[in-house]
């Protein structure tokens, strides 16, 4: 897998899959059993360079406990130490924003909260590479927007890289540029966003539809009233031309929705 610079990396896949370790990977929490990372195009033998490192923010599923007991002040203070790049004044803006209690104890926010908490803070380091993990865990409809609108508008002209994991379809239209899949510890592969979405099509047909099944783009065949089929195809126009499909009758179609392209991807039918 190749992360391009300057792009939303989405990383999907069912629960234990391995999102997260791979965003820990990166992270050097795990540590590898084998294979190789290279950060930026470069290798890195031992533990990351700090000044790499430092270019880099890390949004855990759960909340870092080291700062369990700080204040939002004393918080950005203790992240302010060890990030040369940390903009108090936009961290001043996001925290405002997201409306994050600043006189709480960070351990005593609620768990959306913290995460607005989080999220304000890995940016505020103006990060080149942002690493996110479920980041809407927890947040309401309105911070959840906010996040995304923040998120996009931190691409404008900045030198951002983004890897988040998800299982929210929505943050994954908005803002994925790149669709991981990552299933039982693998990678599947990696696809441009509106590529995946191009990629099947269910449509209904009439017409001699003797041994339709066998054809190479169709994945699979289901009757649906008198001589009508229902079929989930490979949507490539230029295998269609070739192919006895384009002598039937399609009815209606529709493309498929980003769970259903996943289920099929992870059941061997990869996109192409
Ligand atoms: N250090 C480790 N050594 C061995 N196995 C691990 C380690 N850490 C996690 N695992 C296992 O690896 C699998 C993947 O876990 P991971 O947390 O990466 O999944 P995930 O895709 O992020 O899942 P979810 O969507 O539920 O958050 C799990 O079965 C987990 O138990």
């Amino acid at each position: 897998m190749q992360i391009p610079v300057g792009y939303i990396v989405a990383l999907v896949g069912p629960n234990g899959s391995g999102k997260s370790t791979i965003l820990q990977m990166l992270m050097q929490i795990t540590t590898l059993d084998a294979g190789e990372i290279k950060w930026f195009g470069e290798t890195s033998t031992g533990i990351l360079p700090t000044e790499l490192k430092q270019g880099i923010a890390y949004v855990p599923e759960g909340p870092v406990t080291e700062e369990n007991f700080m204040t939002v002040e004393e918080a950005a203070g203790f992240r302010a130490h060890w990030y040369p790049s940390w903009d108090h004044n936009r961290f001043e803006e996001l925290v405002a924003r997201f409306n994050v209690p600043r006189k709480e104890r960070l351990n005593r926010m609620s768990k959306g909260e913290r995460r607005k908490f989080e999220i304000a803070a890995a940016l505020a380091i103006r990060p080149k590479l942002l690493l996110l993990d479920e980041p809407s865990s927890g947040l309401d409809p309105f911070a959840w927007k906010d996040m995304i609108d923040e998120l996009r508008s931190c691409m404008d002209g900045e030198d951002l890289t983004i890897v988040l994991s998800t299982h929210i379809v929505d943050e994954v239209k908005r803002l994925a540029d790149y669709i991981v899949l990552v299933h039982q510890g693998q990678t599947l592969g990696m696809f441009e966003k509106d590529m995946l979405y191009g990629s099947f099509k269910e449509i209904w047909v009439r017409g001699e539809l003797a041994g339709i099944e066998k054809f190479a783009e169709v994945i699979s065949c289901q009757d649906d009233g008198p001589s009508t089929k229902k079929l989930i195809v490979r949507d490539r126009q230029d295998d269609w031309s070739a192919s006895h499909l384009k002598e039937l009758q399609i009815i209606k179609s529709r493309s498929l929705e980003l769970e259903e392209i996943l289920d099929l991807w992870i059941k061997g039918h990869r996109p192409q």
